[in-house]
């Protein structure tokens, strides 16, 4: 039977989707679901993998280069019988025999996606492209983490998905940002043209446990500075802002897209805003009392780590978005889905690994 497909406008074309592969087929006798993970030994990939893992009808794969993931991240199921690890690089192609794709594979922080930007660019179009073949080729469902990056230095505020953006094509950031617009193109082509399953999330800013701590990103920046006693460095102009998600109501956000209807692309993100500034000034003004829900809990928890700490303003780096904040309307009304998390409480358990990472335990 012919499969419905959109094309992200509300155009419907009618392609088979691929059979899936007679070994796909045979493992249907079997309940397990086999998922794929790319990027899982990452921040956000080993807490997906987490929650996948918990639902005992799942194998998980996982492959990744270690770049900026770690076995670390997933020790806990390292030689589980429904748990495997392999090394790869997804700019080379993967034959697996899989139902899920989750395609995380991509640096995420600034500075290690400006690190080296051909290779960035490489993973997000020939990593997605690889992936693509794959979840063609054993017909596997594939959902994409994209990005709030697509939105460039946003002209809409807040960001629906159906805002186009505001990208430098050629900026330090490209590689990242136009990689991912690239990748949402590739799965859209892929879906049109192959009939492939698409899931397409974009993400907007992520924290929580696991995250690198000298990962370069605002909060694990602030959490590690004010942990070590340093000050705590506010890019210019401070008035840029962001709005900041737990990373366990990111990934509930992810597996319901996966498991829904929807294609996407659809913002996964917290809507709380606030500007860097502010942000880092909650640490010496405890009472000002002006600030939305979300930044009085940043305020209290900062403080709970270094009440002392100092700011100082440091450069920022060339096409630093200027304003961000999630439209999450889709997700709300797609998937059912809002976060949960408040600062209060995600960032604590944060100040904890990080704290036991750095070896700094809390002044008694
Ligand atoms: O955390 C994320 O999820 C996002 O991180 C980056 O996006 P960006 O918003 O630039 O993240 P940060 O590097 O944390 O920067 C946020 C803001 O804080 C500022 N910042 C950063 C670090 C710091 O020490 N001080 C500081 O003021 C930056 O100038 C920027 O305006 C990635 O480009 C996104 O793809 C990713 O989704």
């Amino acid at each position: 039977m012919a499969n419905q497909v959109s094309n992200g406008s509300n155009h419907v074309s009618t392609k088979p989707p691929p059979e899936p592969s007679p070994l796909r087929k045979a493992k249907f006798f079997q309940a397990n679901m086999r998922i794929l993970v790319t990027g899982g030994a990452g921040f956000i990939g080993s807490h997906l993998v987490d929650k996948l893992m918990q639902n005992e009808k799942n194998e998980v794969i996982v492959v990744d280069n270690y770049f900026t993931g770690s076995k670390d991240n997933l020790k806990q199921w390292i030689g589980h019988p429904r748990f495997e690890l392999i090394r790869h690089d997804v700019t080379e192609p993967l034959l697996v025999e899989v139902d899920q794709i989750y395609h995380l594979a991509c640096p995420a922080s600034p500075i290690f996606y400006k690190y080296n930007p051909v290779k960035t660019i490489k993973t997000n179009v020939i990593g997605t492209l690889n992936m693509l073949g794959l979840a063609k080729r054993v017909g596997a469902r594939i959902l994409l983490t994209s990005t709030s990056e697509v939105y460039g230095d946003p002209l809409v505020h807040p960001q629906t998905e159906d805002y186009w953006g505001n990208v430098n094509p050629i900026g330090v950031r490209s590689c990242y940002d136009e990689g991912k617009r690239v990748a949402e193109t590739l799965m859209f082509d892929y879906h049109r043209q192959h009939g492939i399953e698409i899931r397409i999330a974009r993400i907007f800013n992520t924290y929580g446990p696991r995250m690198n701590i000298d990962d370069g990103r605002v909060v694990s920046n602030f959490i590690a500075q004010a942990i070590r006693d340093e000050p705590l460095t506010v890019q210019l102009p401070g008035t840029q802002t962001r709005s900041f998600c737990y990373v366990s109501d990111m990934v509930d956000g992810l597996i319901r897209l996966m498991e829904g209807n929807n294609t996407g692309p659809i913002n996964i993100g917290n809507p709380g805003e606030f500007t860097m500034t502010e942000l880092a000034e909650t640490v010496k003004e405890p009472d000002l009392g002006i600030f939305s829900t979300n930044l009085t809990d940043m305020k209290v928890v900062l403080q709970m780590i270094n009440p002392n700490v100092k700011i100082i303003t440091v450069d920022n780096t060339p096409d630093d978005p200027r304003q961000r904040k999630p439209n999450i309307t889709k997700a709300n009304e797609l998937l059912g889905w809002e976060p949960k998390i408040k600062l209060r409480d995600g960032i604590p358990l944060m100040e904890e690994d990080f704290r036991k990472r750095l070896e700094i335990p809390r002044k008694k």
